[in-house]
């Protein structure tokens, strides 16, 4: 078995006697591409920024390509890519000057990708940082955090303020990186298309605890709404995500009748997202 890239074991995390993480265990494998989907305050950046070591859990152990995340070597920390959620620094530099400042920690700098990134976004060197826009300063973030093709990306929220194209771009980017160079990679988003378009595993996380973490495709094939009249239903076989009077959010459903049951339908991400906080 390969070694996890990231892995969170038991991993707990109060704020002023607030549980905001709870237990949360998750490992990151090479080429796997994990969506981290949940509502704001649910803990995501909590649990991301955690894995770099900027924030010590209570409870529970982070390693991080072998080492513990709060105790990671310069070696690892040249093979892991981050992008908060906030924007970055280097206000007053030009974009060339950012790049050959950040460049020189990462010795496997790949200046093929950098310069394919910067005309594919349309990023001119000479321009001031201070002068981009939101979204040009995120991709510009993007490429620092990508072009030294690292082992382990963690990002939060990386495309929110993209347009479109760009984000289509970067996501399959994402993906390409994971797939050829056996990369893992963490993000979280709120936009569910994306999500679908390129993770290969869902976790989703809510009010700290980490209610589904499974293949995007056995989430698809699995998890069900099921509609009925009387709560007496027998949904025993199953992992109950979410339930209400009439209905329930199944989870490991493989096509068999359920007595008792009105329908039984499939969800989207987004569907699925909204109804297990409603
Ligand atoms: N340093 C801190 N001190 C106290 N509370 C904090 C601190 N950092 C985060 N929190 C709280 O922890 C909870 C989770 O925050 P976090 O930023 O991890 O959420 P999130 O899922 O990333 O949200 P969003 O989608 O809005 O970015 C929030 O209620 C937040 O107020």
């Amino acid at each position: 078995m390969t070694r996890p890239l990231l892995s969170y074991k038991n991993v707990s995390k109060q704020y002023n006697q607030r549980q905001i993480l709870n237990n949360i265990n998750l490992n990151v494998e090479p080429g796997m591409v994990i969506g981290l989907l949940g509502k704001n305050g649910a803990g995501k950046t909590t649990l991301l920024r955690s894995a770099l070591g900027l924030i010590t859990p209570d409870q529970g152990e982070i390693q991080v390509l072998g080492e513990l995340s709060h105790q990671l070597s310069a070696s690892s920390k040249q093979k892991i890519g981050y992008v908060a959620q906030q924007t970055f620094g280097y206000e007053g530099f030009k974009i060339a000057d950012a790049l050959a400042l950040h460049r020189s920690f990462y010795p496997n700098w790949d200046m093929q990708l950098e310069a394919k990134w910067l005309a594919r976004f349309e990023l001119n060197s000479k321009d001031a940082i201070n002068d981009l826009s939101i979204g040009q300063r995120q991709t510009l973030a993007l490429i620092m955090a990508m072009a030294y093709r690292p082992q382990l990306l963690i990002l939060d929220e990386p495309v929110a303020s993209l347009d479109p194209i760009a984000r289509r771009e970067f996501m399959s980017d994402l993906f390409d990186l994971a797939l050829d160079s056996g990369s893992g990679i963490l993000f979280s988003s709120h936009i569910t298309s994306d999500i679908e378009r390129v993770a290969s595993h869902i976790a989703l996380i809510k009010q700290g605890e980490l209610l589904l973490l499974d293949e995007l495709d056995v989430i698809r094939d699995t998890v069900r709404k099921v509609s009925f009249k009387e709560s007496t239903i027998d949904l025993s076989a199953y992992t109950i995500l979410n339930r209400q009077q009439n209905c329930a959010i199944i989870y490991g459903y493989t096509g068999e009748t359920v007595v008792g049951a009105l329908a039984i339908n499939t969800l989207s991400l987004e569907q699925l997202f909204v109804e297990l906080h409603g």
